[in-house]
């Protein structure tokens, strides 16, 4: 199947490129960057030399002849590819923000107008396979409510209040240099940022109502001196007490077969560079509060990996395919 990556010269661009590579069915023709156009891909990406041999093309949607599409375009920006790649009848999943929320909520979140709205399934597998599986265009969830979300999604319902607490690796900024990512400021540091109002709460919110949770969400990111992934510890505060019996049968039932997803320690060093989220909880003695702790690589499962993922259960591919990679340890 013949693949175009919108935005491959960032960094979901670059590990979209480094899964699809080892994809059974995945056939890159088309990779754009305005600013590197003209210039083979491993100019900027340099670690997949030897792997691939493409050109960088200026972005031009009517130019674009492929199968499927991946939009790796800051938000914003997708909005002004999506809709002729629908009318053109490709495939795509949406890496932005531009399609997660309804219309109103993303204005509101975004402080933008939408110019071209259409209503997308929202891409976390575990939770919207069935809508996911006939649609022609995905909106790929953020990296923190990926990781937040299927920590509490199997006891969400229970829940009076949930607290995500989350720390990410500075690729979550994107490849662009700024002030915050500067490596003194970061490194030898942990900072708190956006503590009460980041721009992924209502998608925190939204799939907490999908599962039917009444509960309270509150979210707090930090910036960690890493590069890659994303730890959340979720603290779920139950309406009535509950009992280790029922938390664990809860999880493992929700994610009985599911490919990505392992009940144990979450930790960055498992997952770094791998599409899975681990997931590892603890009840609190009295039964009033659930600690889960979720750990995913933001650009794989948290941006790419999960991307992959969607455009397999699109395609009728198996789940797992271009993305059976383990995590990178040490
Ligand atoms: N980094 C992460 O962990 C995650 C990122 N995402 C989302 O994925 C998308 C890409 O993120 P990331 O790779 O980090 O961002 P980067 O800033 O690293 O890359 C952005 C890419 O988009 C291209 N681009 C920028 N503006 C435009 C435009 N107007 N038209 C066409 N191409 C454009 C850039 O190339 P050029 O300017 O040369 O054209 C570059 O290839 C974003 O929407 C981000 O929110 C989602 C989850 C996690
Ligand atoms: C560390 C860091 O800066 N992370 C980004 C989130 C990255 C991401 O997934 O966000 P979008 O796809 O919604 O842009 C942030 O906090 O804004």
């Amino acid at each position: 199947m013949d693949i175009a990556i919108v935005g491959a010269s960032g960094y979901a661009g670059g590990d979209l490129i480094r899964l699809l590579l080892t994809h059974s069915q995945a056939n890159l023709v088309c990779a754009t960057s305005r600013k590197l156009a003209g210039t083979p891909v491993t100019k900027d990406h340099i670690h997949l030399k030897n792997l691939i041999d493409l050109d960088y093309t200026n972005p031009s949607v009517d130019k674009i002849d492929a199968d499927f599409a991946f939009l790796a375009v800051p938000h914003t920006a997708a909005m002004q590819y999506a809709p002729r790649l629908k009318e053109r009848g490709i495939k795509t999943v949406d890496l932005s923000a531009d399609y997660r929320l309804p219309q109103d909520i993303y204005e509101k979140t975004y402080g933008v107008k939408h110019t071209a709205y259409f209503k997308a399934p929202y891409g976390i597998p575990e939770l919207h396979r069935k809508d996911i599986r006939g649609a022609d265009f995905v909106a790929n969830p953020g990296c923190f409510p990926t990781g937040a979300t299927l920590a509490a999604a199997p006891v969400a319902d229970l829940a009076a209040q949930i607290i995500y607490d989350s720390k990410s690796g500075v690729s979550g900024a994107g490849d662009s240099v700024s002030e915050t990512t500067h490596y003194p400021n970061v490194d030898e540091n942990i900072a708190p940022y956006k503590i009460t109002a980041h721009r992924h709460l209502p998608e925190m919110k939204q799939e907490a109502a999908f599962l039917k949770s009444s509960a309270k969400i509150y979210f707090t990111p930090h910036l960690l001196p890493a590069i890659r992934g994303i730890i959340t510890t979720a603290h779920i505060l139950f309406k009535k007490p509950v009992t280790e019996g029922e938390v664990q049968k809860r999880y493992e039932s929700f994610y009985k077969n599911e490919p990505f997803i392992r009940l144990q320690t979450a930790k960055l060093g498992g997952v770094r560079g791998s599409n899975f989220c681990d997931i590892n909880f603890e009840l609190e003695a009295d039964g009033t509060r659930l600690v889960a702790v979720s750990a995913i690589d933001n650009l794989v499962k948290g941006a790419s990996g999960q991307a992959v993922q969607n455009m397999n259960i699109m395609c009728g591919f198996a789940e797992t395919d271009g993305l059976r990679m383990p995590g990178m340890f040490p």
